[in-house]
């Protein structure tokens, strides 16, 4: 019997179109296995999302936050499976998925705050009657997730498009179907009404099919550059459409005098290397002065770095670092490192696919300082640090700026005047000092420039993309003017 995998207008249906799987890349199993939903099948789950659009809309937004706390109240009662399955399906470490679903849980009390402060109702007195500020839902919208925080991510997007009252047809990554299927099932548990969330899942075909649907009012989408430009060109010539684009990331971490060797090297490993360097804001270019104490630094960090400890999600004890999400992106990152090598680039730590049947690799450190002119301006979505050594800091910061992208940077120094300049001339929407750039807070915007978003922030000012603002000026009872116009004779 064919899996129920899609869940549109309130009902598990099976899939019209082509086989889709889930593979476990730490232990090489398929766990999950269905059929794509066809052209057909998304366009009946837009018509149900549309079709629930005006009772969902209408609802006051305590009724609907009664349905989402629900959904967070399940979530804390199946945080423990959750997060395993979150760990089954992506290779990340129990002990990093169950902060997933922890921040999946603190979303729900945020998103509420930011809908009341960001698109809250505001009263203005005027001469005549009263100036209102109000916000209504878009519409129907789609989500679109990537995979390497299934539950975290699209959970962003959903949350807060459901308080602001629309309805969502949410298309998870094709990686973690499992993990979307389980989340809506969470909803569905929760009392979603029918037709407000709709589940369809496939690869490619099943995401254009929803993204060019008429019937969509706007998309949320995050994942890579690559895909968002396809869609913002996708959107090109639909003004009225809302676009949020959450994409990728070259993310500089520039490093001037630090006392702490240690705490600097911390700092690092955790910007580059947690979540196997599979988060948008990890650092993906690490600046080091080309001095005795950078010398020392770099020395530090080859030696942590080779003793990080890379495993199965559920090994005891944990590892730092999990598998990647496939043998694809793990090969991926191995064709990277050998292209930067050819390039002139040279391996202080080479990564190393470490069982090619996973998706396990260990992290690298790849010293490009000789290749800057010839080196492409990419994201390599993995644990594959490239190091800088630099003589003046005006010019690591000029480098840093030489990317298509600006999510996130940051400076690990002892310095206030260095991060003062550090500040006013990095380009980026996130600016961390002496602090890791990953780990961004959801109580924050979070976007970047560039590349990297179309300045729709996300995290606290979704809300602002779930909704938009209507001005009216009100008056009770038609009134005549005190006053009347020059020329106007009644
Ligand atoms: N800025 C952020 O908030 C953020 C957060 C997490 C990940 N990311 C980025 O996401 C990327 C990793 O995720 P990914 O590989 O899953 O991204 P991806 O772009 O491959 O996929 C994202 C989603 O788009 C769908 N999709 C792919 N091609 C499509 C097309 N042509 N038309 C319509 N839909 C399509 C996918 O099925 C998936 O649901 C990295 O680049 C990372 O930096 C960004
Ligand atoms: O991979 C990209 C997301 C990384 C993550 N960012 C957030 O969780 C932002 C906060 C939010 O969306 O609520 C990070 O910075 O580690």
């Amino acid at each position: 019997m064919q899996q129920t995998i899609h869940f549109i207008n309130g009902q598990w249906l099976a899939g019209e179109g082509a086989a889709i799987a889930s593979v476990d890349p730490t232990k090489n199993d398929t766990f999950w296995q269905g059929n794509a939903a066809s052209a057909a099948q998304v366009e009946k789950a837009i018509s149900a999302a549309r079709t629930a659009l005006p009772a969902w809309s209408a609802m006051s937004v305590e009724a609907r936050l009664t349905i989402i706390k629900k959904f967070a109240e399940l979530l804390g009662e199946h945080k423990t499976e959750f997060a395993a399955l979150i760990a089954q399906e992506t290779g990340k470490p129990l002990w990093e998925t169950a902060t997933e679903v922890g921040a999946m849980i603190g979303k729900i009390g945020i998103s509420e705050k930011a809908y009341y402060e960001r698109t809250g109702t505001v009263e203005n007195p005027m001469p005549v009657g009263k100036a209102f500020i109000r916000h209504k839902p878009h519409g129907v919208v789609a989500v679109f997730g990537p995979y390497n925080f299934p539950g975290h991510l699209p959970n962003g997007h959903i949350v807060p498009a459901l308080i602001a009252g629309n309805t969502v047809v949410f298309k998870p990554s094709d990686l973690t179907p499992a993990v979307a299927q389980k989340t809506v099932e969470l909803w569905q548990q929760a009392g979603i009404p029918d037709g407000v969330l709709n589940l369809v899942q496939g690869e490619v075909d099943t995401g254009k099919a929803l993204a060019a649907h008429p019937h969509i009012d706007g998309l949320f989408f995050t994942g890579s550059s690559r895909t968002g430009k396809l869609l913002h060109e996708q959107f090109a010539g639909h003004p009225g459409k809302i676009l949020a684009l959450e994409m990728g990331g070259n993310n500089p971490l520039v490093v001037t005098d630090v006392a702490d060797t240690k705490a600097a090297v911390h700092d690092i490993i955790q910007s580059a290397f947690v979540t196997s360097g599979q988060r948008c804001t990890c650092a993906r270019r690490l600046f080091i002065p080309a001095t005795p104490a950078g010398d020392a630094l770099v020395d530090a960090l080859v030696a942590a770095t080779a003793n990080i400890s890379v495993g199965h999600y559920d090994a005891d004890p944990q590892p730092f670092m999990g598998a990647m999400i496939s043998v694809a992106a793990a090969k991926g990152m191995v064709a990277a490192q050998q292209s930067l090598q050819q390039l002139g680039a040279k391996s202080l730590l080479e990564l190393k696919h470490l069982d090619t049947n996973t998706g396990l690799v260990s992290p690298g450190i790849i010293d490009v300082t000789d290749i800057l002119d010839s080196m492409p301006d990419e994201e390599h979505f993995g644990p594959l640090v490239k190091v800088i050594r630099y003589t003046s800091f005006d010019e690591a910061i000029a480098e840093a700026n030489n990317t298509r992208f600006g999510l996130s940077a940051g400076l690990l120094s002892d310095s206030e005047a260095d991060y003062q300049h550090f500040f006013s001339h990095i380009r980026a929407g996130i600016v961390n000092w002496n602090r890791p750039i990953t780990g961004a807070s959801s109580a924050a915007p979070f976007g970047g420039i560039g590349e990297s978003g179309n300045h729709r922030a996300s995290a606290y000012y979704a809300a602002d993309y779930c909704a938009y603002p209507v001005a009216s000026v009100e008056l009770e009872q038609v009134t005549l003017p005190g006053t009347l116009s020059p020329g106007l004779k009644l």
